[in-house]
């Protein structure tokens, strides 16, 4: 239950038992899997900002929503997922996910986001592995996977994949674009790049542009992906033994996973107490907080792409709202409507000072609004009674 007494841990037991499922490693959807509650949308050929290749041919989108677009087409809300996220925004996990919605505690019948009120919008992004367009997906030349021909994409491309998906489903303008983290970087593209299409914009715990210590901590982990040989230079996904780079992506998590939470929350949580009984003091035992990123590295190793991770990465080093735009200040100026900058003061991965400058950047906004918390970045996923009202107040005001 959250701070509003919503019950938020309706689809508990389902995700606590996908959490021992058998998912297969590496596991990337493919054409053919259960599309659970997924739509797909052929966008065609896709330009790219960045790569050398030019164009990604054939791109499908799988995106759901949630609620129907009023006559007035003015309901829409558009959730952008964070690095390992996806379209499963809501509900229970069901085939094709093996968890429940990533944000069921800020959707829902009496949630700042709506779905009797909102007609609600989530995409998997280009270059991801749950139903879009990806590293997995078949190649339209050979039917084998992309892998390692698999192009570099940035926030841009994501979006103006997005924007077809918008142009699909009716909407001419966003009532409201939201999302954390990599999410709140699309936000703020949305705004920046066709502005009149934007009604509102809340992005939570994100960026104008990414930040040397941002990327030094990706680079670590982008290394600790290549130098598993099971890694094949991004084609492993037919190797003879059936093993990918799983290592790797594990030990890159567990990197991630540390920037995600505090030190202090870390202290307070396991100090320097052991697993269990075993001793890891010269006798092989280990302290918990080993176990406990063991656990998220292996966690996400069973349901991510090690390929995919490695694209989305780099779309995040390369965020920089401002490039060929004469710099982020003049970027975020070409945005003029209401904005919720959204911060969790202990988060190191993106300190208050990031959400400081797009709050001086963006004229629609009021100051940044703190969450209070010892979590961390992922406070934008545990602390759902503080972050609930920040959305709810901002929402129900434009
Ligand atoms: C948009 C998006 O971001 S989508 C992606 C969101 N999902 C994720 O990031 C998935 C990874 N999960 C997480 O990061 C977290 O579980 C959150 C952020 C969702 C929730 O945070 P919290 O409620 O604080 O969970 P916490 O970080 O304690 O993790 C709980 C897990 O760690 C395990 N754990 C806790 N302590 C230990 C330990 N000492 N040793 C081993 N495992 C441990 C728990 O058993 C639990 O396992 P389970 O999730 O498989 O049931
Ligand atoms: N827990 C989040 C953190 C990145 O913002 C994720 O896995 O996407």
């Amino acid at each position: 239950m959250d701070d509003d007494g919503i019950e938020t841990d309706a689809w508990a037991a389902d995700e606590g038992a996908a959490a021992d499922s058998p998912i297969p490693a590496s596991s990337a959807w493919r054409p053919g899997d259960h599309p659970g509650h997924r739509q797909f949308l052929n966008v065609g050929d896709l330009p790219l900002e960045a790569d050398p290749v030019g164009t990604l041919p054939g791109v499908t989108l799988a995106y759901e929503t949630w609620g129907e677009l009023n006559a007035a087409r003015d309901n829409a809300v558009y959730i952008a997922h964070a690095l390992t996220g996806d379209s499963h925004v809501w509900g229970p996990a069901e085939p094709g996910h093996h968890t429940g919605g990533w944000w069921n505690a800020m959707v829902g019948a009496g949630r700042p986001i709506d779905p009797t009120r909102h007609f609600v919008v989530s995409a998997n992004v280009v270059g991801g592995c749950q139903g879009s367009t990806g590293p997995a997906s078949p190649h339209p030349v050979d039917g084998l996977p992309w892998g390692s021909r698999f192009p570099y994409v940035t926030m841009r491309d994501m979006v103006a994949a997005e924007i077809a998906l918008a142009d699909h489903l009716g909407i001419d303008r966003w009532r409201l674009i939201t999302g954390p983290s990599m999410g709140g970087m699309r936000a703020i593209e949305w705004a920046v790049t066709v502005p009149d299409r934007v009604g509102a914009i809340a992005p939570v715990g994100s960026a104008a542009a990414t930040t040397a210590d941002q990327i030094a901590w990706s680079t670590s982990q982008l290394a600790a992906v290549f130098a598993d040989p099971n890694f094949r230079g991004g084609d492993y996904y037919d190797a003879a033994d059936g093993e990918g780079p799983h290592v790797g992506l594990g030990i890159a998590r567990m990197i991630a996973h540390t920037t995600y939470r505090s030190e202090g929350e870390l202290a307070e949580r396991f100090g320097r107490s052991y697993q269990g009984a075993g001793d890891p003091l010269g006798r092989g035992g280990l302290f918990s907080v080993q176990s406990y990123l063991q656990h998220h590295g292996r966690k996400l190793a069973r349901r991510f792409d090690a390929n995919t991770y490695i694209r989305l990465v780099q779309a995040i080093q390369s965020h920089d709202v401002g490039r060929g735009r004469g710099g982020v200040e003049t970027a975020l100026a070409r945005y003029t409507g209401p904005a919720l900058v959204v911060a969790v003061d202990s988060d190191r991965l993106y300190p208050l000072k990031n959400s400081q400058l797009l709050d001086a950047g963006l004229s629609g906004s009021n100051g940044v609004k703190v969450v209070h918390s010892p979590v961390g970045h992922d406070g934008f996923l545990v602390e759902s009674g503080q972050l609930n009202a920040f959305i709810a107040e901002f929402e129900a005001g434009l």
